[in-house]
Parts: structure tokens; C-alpha cells; sequence
């Protein structure tokens, strides 16, 4: 491997060293302490352990946390009920849903029933169209946290060529924008382009963010390129044999084959570690960007886009 590796968990410790800081401030000088309200509605064993994380990360924080966890079968009019109480909140400057819901719930009319002043997870419509827009907005988590590690690695972005493969309205699109925000030119790829490993090798910043374990081989990408890996994959893992019940155990890898991708590379994000720690401490920064709005207050610096 000759690329860098840029280190998500050590820089999403950074990031909420900032947040902290920031909340410890607002307290201070303010009286304020900010709060999110995290609604988790079944008991999907990935949810569960994010929403377990995001809790205990914003009370080390230093901010207020309220988990909601509802059962399986709540109907959606309980759950939109439960959103109404939580925007009228005034404790509660932030609110996420976390995805995916169970079927019967329809994920777009209840992430667009969240005051977008609260939507710290920026799914809103509103949201989506400040930032299509190129106006303030609350930034989804995992995009913001990549622009972040960009940004701390290259300094300016501008006029950098940028490929996102993916066009996923939660990370592709939001993605696109950012950069296109910090004046790269940018391409938005998926699995129908055209000669996709052509498009890719043109990039100076490639966005892997297409769902399909390690999909971007090494030969697409432009030696010294920087490479950030959205996908969370779980694959079978035959090398680590077998669990008690006889089952292959697994491993976790990326959109991209960290192996082929990083020895052409400049810098890199690993999977784990990479991008998945940066989205819950952008959803602590978020947090604090919307509690210092609603209060009038300037925003943490280096927390925003
Ligand atoms: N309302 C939302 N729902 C979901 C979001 C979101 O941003 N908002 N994102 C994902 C899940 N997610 C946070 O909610 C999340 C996923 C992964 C990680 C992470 O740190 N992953 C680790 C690996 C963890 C493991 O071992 O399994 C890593 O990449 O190093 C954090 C948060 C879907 N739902």
C-alpha cells in the first residue's frame, strides 16, 4: 500500500472534541444545553447499535439525549405524533429517524414531517433544496463528514476534477453538491454510466458510495487520486472460519478494493473506520449548528459546511 490513510476514527475524534467544546460554551456563557431526540422505531440489530452509539456519544458531549424506541408495529399516525411533540419541543433542537423504517411506514412523509430547523439528519425537502440551492441548510451527516476529511486533507477543493458514484438522495446527490459548493467540477456516476472505470480514472477525489462491496478495482483509479469509501458491506469471510452455530463469520468491506485501490492512490479511507465514525459526529455538530440557530447564536466553526 502506498496511499495515506485518512483515519475516520481519529478525525471523528477531533470533530467531537470541537462539539464538546462548543456545548460546554453554550452552557457556560448561555445556559443552554443542546438536545437531540433519536426515534428508533423495530428492533433491526444495526439500528439498535447505531442509535445505542449516537446516544452515548451525545451525553459524552455534553448534551442532552432522548431515545424514543418504538415498537415494530407503531402505526404511522403514532409516529408522526410523536415528531409533532418533539418539534414543539423546545429542549429538543435536533431530531433524527433512524432508517430504514419498517415497511409500512412511509420514510419520506415522516422525515418531511420534522421541523427542517430540527432535521440534524438534513433528509427534509426543504433542506435538500437549500443545499441544491447553495443556501444554509442542515447538511446530511455522512456527505458532511467526507467533505470534512477533504477538506482537512487538501486544504481548498477547488477546481479539483470530483467523481461520486452513486446518486442516492441521502449520500450521492448531497455529496455532489458539497463539492460542487467547494467549486470542484463534479461528476455524478452509477451503475448505468457508461465506461464507469473511464469516468473514474479522470478523478483527482472519487466518491465510492454505490452499495456493491468492492466494486472500484485499483486499475480505475488515477495514481495519487484520494479515494473516500461510503459502502459498509458485510461480506462472508471464509478465512476467519466459522461462528458456534456453524455459520462463516463475516467482515466488513467498502465500495472499493482497499487493496488494489490503495497501493495507486494518494490517500484513502478505510472500512471500518473511515467514513462510519464521521456520520455520528456530524450528527453531534449538527446539533449544535441547529441549537446555536435556534438561540440566535453565531455557529461552531469548522462543524459546517
Ligand atoms: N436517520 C439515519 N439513518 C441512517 C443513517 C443516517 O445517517 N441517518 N446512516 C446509516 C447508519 N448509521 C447511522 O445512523 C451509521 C452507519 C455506520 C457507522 C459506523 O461507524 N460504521 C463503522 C462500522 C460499524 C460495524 O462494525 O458494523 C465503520 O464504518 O467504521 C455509523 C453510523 C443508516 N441509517
Amino acid at each position: 500500500m502506498s496511499a495515506t490513510l485518512i483515519d475516520g476514527k481519529a478525525f471523528a475524534a477531533t470533530v467531537r472534541e470541537k462539539v464538546a467544546a462548543h456545548v460546554a460554551r453554550l452552557k457556560s456563557d448561555h445556559g443552554i444545553t443542546p438536545g437531540l431526540a433519536v426515534v428508533l422505531v423495530g428492533e433491526d440489530p444495526a439500528s439498535q447499535v447505531y442509535v445505542r452509539s449516537k446516544g452515548r456519544q451525545t451525553v459524552e458531549a455534553g448534551m442532552n439525549s432522548y431515545e424514543h424506541k418504538l415498537d415494530a408495529g407503531t402505526s404511522e399516525a403514532d409516529l408522526l405524533g410523536l415528531i409533532d411533540r418533539l418539534n414543539n419541543d423546545p429542549d429538543v433542537h435536533g431530531i433524527l429517524v433512524q432508517l430504514p423504517l419498517p415497511k409500512h411506514l412511509d420514510e419520506g412523509l415522516v422525515t418531511n414531517a420534522i421541523d427542517p430547523a430540527k432535521d440534524v439528519d438534513g433528509f427534509h425537502i426543504s433542506n435538500v433544496g437549500l443545499l441544491g440551492t447553495g443556501q444554509k441548510s442542515m447538511v446530511p451527516c455522512t456527505p458532511l463528514g467526507c467533505l470534512m476529511m477533504l477538506r482537512a486533507h487538501h486544504g481548498d477543493l477547488s477546481g479539483m476534477e470530483a467523481v461520486v458514484i452513486g446518486r442516492s438522495n441521502i449520500v450521492g446527490k448531497p455529496m455532489a453538491q458539497l463539492l460542487l459548493g467547494d467549486s470542484c467540477t463534479v461528476t455524478i456516476a452509477h451503475s448505468r454510466t457508461r465506461d464507469l472505470p473511464g469516468v473514474v480514472r479522470r478523478a483527482d477525489i472519487v466518491v465510492a458510495a454505490v452499495g456493491r462491496p468492492q466494486m472500484v478495482q485499483g486499475d480505475w483509479i488515477r495514481p495519487g487520486a484520494t479515494v473516500i469509501d461510503v459502502g459498509i458491506n458485510r461480506i462472508d469471510a471464509p478465512e476467519k472460519g466459522v461462528n458456534e452455530d456453524g455459520s462463516v463469520r463475516t467482515r466488513l468491506v467498502g465500495d472499493c478494493d482497499f487493496e488494489s485501490c490503495a497501493a495507486v492512490a494518494g490517500a484513502i479511507t478505510p472500512v471500518p473506520g473511515g467514513v462510519g465514525p464521521m456520520t455520528i459526529a456530524c450528527l453531534l455538530a449538527n446539533t449544535v449548528t441547529a441549537c446555536c440557530r435556534a438561540a440566535g447564536l453565531p455557529e461552531p466553526e469548522g462543524l459546517t459546511a
